[in-house]
């Protein structure tokens, strides 16, 4: 028997906001973020990644609908703030809207001061979330002194110091390079790991395929949500949204025309799966046709 569905910790109920004096941003959002999840959230340009991941992270309130935190509605007071802000982390796109202190360990231990925690706590927690981001060596280097990617891994070292039970990540790894953006993922998988729900907006379909459990598209027809594999090959949706078709639906296409994979059958969606696929043990035989699985191709 499957086991029920874990309860939400952070949930928008019908939720929507409009800026002052601008149409609204979002309207009827449901959307519920389960412990142990990696979810990435994926729109074009301006249809509300951002605006949503601050309604879950309580920067901004609902102007209609609720926030619901472990199935309680938030109170947008000092404690129900306090308590939101404790479990739920949200790490702005640019590391410099987060990044204020004089040195990187002086940045990140400012939340966990301003919970009032003992020195002793506090330092634990940024050697800690130093150590997490990989850049304990950059405990005492000026922040204006940073790489752009050290900047954006001092911004979530901040968030992690306050050990939240969903990080919330607005597109992490939007200019790093690809090395860059490879250790990001490896400290996620790391984060994960150790039990961190995490919450990515990413306009990269690939990405997100790669990395997510599910996703969470905006779309003008309102916010869809599942498993990844099946939202991102949703070619339906993903014109609507005016996402790019992932790599691998394309690859698919290629192996199909040249027999090499029958027509009812998945594709590799990812290099990692092609790899998969094609190599050794895979029943394939030297010319790439299916041996014993799958339907002979055309
Ligand atoms: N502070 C603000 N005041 C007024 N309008 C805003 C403000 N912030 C965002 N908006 C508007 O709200 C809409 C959604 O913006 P939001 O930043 O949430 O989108 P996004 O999906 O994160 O975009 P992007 O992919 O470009 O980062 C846009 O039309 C934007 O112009």
């Amino acid at each position: 028997m499957t086991p029920p569905p874990a309860p939400p910790v952070v949930e928008l109920r019908d939720a929507g906001y409009a800026y002052p004096d601008g149409p609204p941003v979002l309207r009827g959002v449901c959307f519920a973020v389960t412990e142990g999840r990696s979810v990435a959230l994926l729109g074009r340009n301006g249809s509300g990644k951002t605006t949503l991941m601050r309604l879950l992270s309580g920067g901004l309130r609902c102007a209609w609908g609720e926030l619901r935190l472990d199935g309680a509605r938030v109170s947008h007071d000092r404690k129900g703030l306090t308590r939101l802000r404790t479990t739920v982390q949200l790490v702005l796109q640019d590391p410099d809207d987060q990044l204020f202190a004089a040195s990187v360990g002086q940045d990140v231990s400012f939340g966990p001061m301003n919970l009032g925690l003992p020195e002793g706590e506090v330092r634990a927690r940024v050697a800690e979330a130093l150590e997490a981001l990989d850049i304990t060596a950059l405990h005492d280097r000026p922040t204006h002194l940073l790489s752009y990617g050290q900047r954006k891994r001092a911004a979530i070292a901040g968030a992690v110091a306050m050990r939240p039970r969903v990080l919330v990540l607005d597109e992490p790894t939007a200019g790093l390079d690809p090395d860059g953006q490879e250790r990001l993922l490896e400290v996620l998988a790391r984060l994960r790991a150790a039990g961190t729900t995490v919450l990515m907006a990413t306009h990269d379909v690939d990405l997100a395929l790669r990395w997510a459990d599910d996703a969470a598209v905006l779309a003008p027809g309102g916010l869809r949500t599942g498993p990844v594999r099946e939202l991102l090959t949703d070619r339906a949706l993903l014109d609507e949204a005016r996402l790019r078709r992932p790599w691998g639906t394309a690859a698919a296409e290629v192996l199909r025309a040249h027999g090499l994979l029958a027509a009812g059958e998945p594709g590799p969606l990812t290099p990692e799966e092609l790899g998969r696929w094609a190599g050794p043990g895979a029943g394939r035989t030297a010319g790439g046709a299916a041996l014993g699985h799958g339907r002979p191709a055309r």
